[in-house]
């Protein structure tokens, strides 16, 4: 989800190309200019792009062969969010040659770091800025990409086994709690090792049984092939150079036009560059995440990360006079329709069985000019009662399986019962779809990475997805997507997560604009819940913004993609240039060392001024001179005057320059922005007590209070509020069910997630999915769990605990709903004198009373589906206890059945 605005959006490869002409000139006198030759360099790279000196210095995000297709309209605006203008997209230049190979071997997936022999010739793009340090001089391995590169799945810091300090001795009580049993079933993401150089990722699963399974990246290099060829199983040992590409990918985050340094680059840039000039970043990779993502998608937003070295980054950055800065969004952007954003259908339109049904999210992308298909391997005939992941435990082929016209043959994943859906959204590397299981009639979110053996974007995808996998793999919180499994198919590696069906808070801000106060602090509270679940474990994320925060149907806040991710080993190590460069922290832009679990916080910081304003602070400067400010200067960015003085003090405390200064995310919990966050998430609906009133009690339950939480006098106050103004707003039947399902995203009355135009809470809230009910999704029954190669559901605490919370029975252990560490009083010195009572937190209330209580006289249509449960459950249990037919129940607002208000 490194979803960039258009100064760094993908789309802007297009436009580049297009201009191509005036910028190669332009590109020459940067050349010229700061006595780089990119012939050389490109040219000098061994097995990297052998590209035009334009294509290696685009980024390597709009290499992606989706963005590479003709784009239907909305795509073409989905590839250019931007704070400001958007342009359409630009067919993008033809995917580079990465001759390589890789090799899948029965481990899974992993990686031979050998190093190169060229290992000094990476090109270094066009700035002696952060110049790159030649990664194969390093003596220790730990210097390679920060680390990062594999986040524990490839350097040495970063184990992934039981070692894990993170596993061993840090974690928290939280990650403690969400973290049993995840490391113990037989091919569980547990399994991930790391042995010297190379590693599995025992998690991807290899549908090649007796076939070598791993895709190993290591120095060989194959320059004679000439096109992108797909990691099919007939290509035995393709391998790939894991630091020119792989490693380090230098081409993949410059290479793409999207990003590319000319055509961002303008005098303002080449100006500021000056600023950067003199840094060295020793640990800087050139491993660009060019995250973009598609907003066509409808869940993915448009602002990019960045990994990698500095002079990338000043060549991503969009003048004004591009056709992609523009502070006016897209009327894509700010369309409501799905329509735009979501492809839905089938999957690769390209399959020989799909027939014919085109899709152009799907896997087939111009290259070259051309339309070049990949097929997806050919679904299975026969369906065994495997593994999901098993190679012939398709469902694609069932018979029992109707074909909707709207859907095509070919199921992202032949050898699970997990079909590829709609497309969700686009990353840098792969596709987001929703995968249903129709087995189990489970959904998840499918990340689909098609791997090439030449294709420098394929590496760092597989990199990527890696990293990914193995630190999602160790978290287990309700505030974090959870991982559900892995495997590769054919040419596509894929990921399978929990599906968070309400798209991110960027996306959100995008449609709905800007959060009202309540569900910026409850937003933030979850975030910060998760952040201090990952801090725990000494993870840092370094990639914390809207694009990559998602928000279900219910408010609930997961913290996701966790490519930039990292464990940290050390008290404090070398800050690689990685994340999006508005959600930055100084000592990152400055290539300073600090508490790099900071970062985080500026960047929460970023995220909550950026739910209040919809734009991320200092976004009135172009990336280059936004990284100044935010590097070099004193100011801290303008804090909007609606926000209350606790949310300002919030963000204030975020904002320190000084990282060491910055609270924790756990003393952040306390601060009072978000200790008395009002709780939005929706609990899940389950069978009531048997003698549990109705009423307040049903709707301390729908608040989820009480369930993680020592509840204060305000809480008791608030609910007193609610149980008035529901006994006085519930005169129709219609309502019966509000009691129960009050509580929603942001605000019950115009709420983004609420709102009709919203597809996704639609689809969220009436999907009756089980897998929207963890009561379907317990570890050992779930479809993903067992047989060969199998990748279990791993959130099977988290169903436990989900379970826990049915029938909104308070656990305050559980933590399900209360995001993260207890609540208890120990609020830094910071926070003393803004408890409850205090003015500040006064004069919060009434307002926040205020929404709260319209939750209670929301429309019943909102709540249809869980509304009629509700009743229906009650309906039951009355005629049961009391004999009462249907026909007589009294649905008056007195009735037992409309809601009780005599307390819990
Ligand atoms: N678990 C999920 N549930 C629902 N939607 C998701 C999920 N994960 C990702 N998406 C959607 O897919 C889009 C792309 O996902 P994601 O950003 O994780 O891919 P990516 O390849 O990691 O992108 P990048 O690395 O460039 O940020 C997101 O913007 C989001 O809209």
């Amino acid at each position: 989800m490194r979803n960039m605005p258009s100064w760094w959006g993908k789309s802007s490869s297009k436009e580049a190309k297009k201009k191509s002409g005036s910028k190669e000139s332009f590109i020459d006198s940067l050349h010229r200019k700061f006595k780089f030759s990119s012939e050389s360099r490109v040219n000098g790279r061994s097995g990297g792009s052998r590209r035009p000196c334009s294509d290696a210095i685009s980024e390597k995000g709009s290499r992606s062969p989706l963005e590479s297709r003709s784009p239907s309209p909305s795509k073409q605006v989905a590839r250019t969010q931007s704070f400001a203008e958007r342009s359409i997209s630009q067919p993008l230049p033809l995917p580079g040659q990465h001759p390589a190979h890789v090799g899948r071997t029965d481990s899974g997936f992993s990686i031979s770091p050998k190093p190169r022999s060229d290992k000094c010739s990476k090109p270094l793009l066009f700035l002696p800025l952060p110049r790159p340090r030649c990664i194969g001089g390093r003596s220790n391995r730990a210097d390679f990409d920060d680390g990062d590169m594999n986040t524990g799945s490839v350097s040495s810091d970063t184990s992934v086994d039981s070692e894990d300090p993170a596993d061993s001795g840090l974690r928290s009580p939280q990650a403690i709690d969400y973290e049993s049993g995840t490391r113990t079933a037989a091919g569980s993401p547990s399994s991930v090792m790391l042995k010297d150089q190379s590693f599995t990722v025992a998690p991807v699963i290899s549908r090649e049984a007796k076939k070598p399974a791993n895709i190993s990246f290591i120095n060989q290099i194959s320059p004679s092939s000439p096109k992108r060829r797909p990691l099919s199983s007939h290509v035995p040992n393709l391998q790939v150079p894991y630091q020119g590409a792989f490693w380090s990918a230098p081409d993949s985050s410059m290479s793409s036009p999207s990003r590319s340094p000319i055509r961002a680059f303008g005098t303002e840039q080449a100006v500021n560059s000056a600023f950067w000039a003199p840094k060295t970043y020793t640990d800087v990779t050139i491993a660009g995440s060019g995250h973009g993502s598609s907003p066509g998608s409808g869940h993915n937003s448009g602002h990019n990360s960045m990994g990698g070295d500095m002079s990338g980054q000043l060549f991503w950055q969009q003048s004004k006079g591009s056709p992609e800065y523009s502070p006016v969004p897209s009327p894509r952007l700010t369309s409501p329709g799905p329509g735009s954003r979501i492809h839905s259908g089938a999957v690769t339109p390209i399959h020989p069985r799909a027939g014919g049904a085109l899709n152009d999210s799907q896997t087939s992308w111009p290259d070259d000019g051309k339309q070049q298909s990949h097929r997806l391997p050919l679904p299975p005939v026969t369906i065994s009662n495997a593994s999901p992941f098993s190679h012939s435990n398709s469902a694609a082929t069932s018979p029992s399986v109707p074909r909707s016209p709207g859907r095509a043959e070919n199921p992202a994943s032949p050898g699970s019962r997990w079909k590829k859906g709609k497309l969700l959204g686009r990353g840098t590397f792969g596709h987001v779809y929703v995968g249903f299981n129709s087995e189990s009639g489970e959904m998840c979110a499918m990340k689909e990475v098609t791997l090439f053996s030449d294709d420098a974007k394929s590496k760092e995808s597989a990199k990527q997805l890696t990293q990914e996998i193995t630190l999602l793999s160790r978290l287990r919180h309700p505030n974090i997507v959870q991982y559900y499994g892995s495997e590769s198919v054919g040419d596509k590696l894929y990921i399978y997560l929990e599906y968070v069906s309400g798209g991110s808070i960027y996306k959100l801000l995008q449609d709905y604009g800007q959060f009202g106060e309540l569900a910026i602090r409850s937003y933030t509270q979850q975030i910060l819940s998760g952040l201090a679940y990952l801090h725990a474990k000494n993870t840092v994320h370094r990639d914390i913004k809207g694009a990559n925060i998602l928000v279900d149907p219910n408010g609930r806040v997961k913290l996701a993609d966790f490519g930039m991710a990292k464990h940290i080993t050390g008290q404090s190590c070398p800050l690689s240039f990685k994340g999006s460069p508005y959600w930055m922290a100084p000592e990152v832009i400055k290539n300073s060392s600090g508490a790099n679990l900071a970062v985080d916080i500026w960047s929460l910081g970023c995220t909550v001024l950026e739910m209040a304003t919809t734009k991320p602070p200092w976004s009135q400067y172009e990336g280059v001179a936004a990284m100044f400010k935010i590097g070099n200067s004193k100011e801290l960015p303008a804090i909007p005057d609606h926000l209350l003085d606790d949310g300002k003090d919030f963000i204030r405390q975020c904002l320190q320059r000084n990282p060491l200064h910055r609270p924790t995310a756990a003393q952040l919990l306390e601060h009072p922005f978000v200790k008395y966050a009002a709780p939005l998430a929706r609990p899940i609906l389950g069978p009531e007590p048997s003698d549990s009133p109705a009423g307040v009690a049903n709707g301390v339950k729908a608040l989820g209070i009480g369930q993680s939480r020592n509840f204060s006098n305000l809480d008791s106050d608030r609910l007193a509020i609610h149980s008035s103004r529901v006994s006085k707003t519930h005169h129709h039947t219609s309502d019966l069910h509000i009691p129960r399902n009050i509580s929603c995203p942001v605000s019950p009355i115009g709420s983004p997630l609420l709102h009709s135009r919203s597809p996704p809470h639609l689809n969220g809230r009436m999907s009756p999915s089980p897998i929207s009910s963890p009561r379907t999704t317990s570890g050992s029954s779930t479809p993903l769990t067992g047989g060969s190669g199998a990748i279990p559901f791993i959130h099977l605490k988290q169903s436990i605990n989900l379970q826990e919370g049915f029938g909104g029975i308070s656990n305050p252990s559980n933590g399900l709903y209360g995001n993260g560490p207890s609540y208890h009083d120990s609020s830094p010195d910071m926070f003393r004198g803004k408890q409850p009572g205090s003015p500040i937190f006064s004069e919060l209330m009434p307002s926040e009373n205020d929404v709260l209580a319209k939750q209670f006289v929301r429309p019943a249509h909102t709540e249809q589906y869980n509304g009629q449960s509700v009743l229906a459950d009650r309906v039951s249990r009355q005629l049961l206890k009391d004999h009462v037919k249907m026909n007589r129940l009294d649905l008056s607002p007195k009735s037992p059945l409309t809601g009780r208000t005599n307390g819990v």
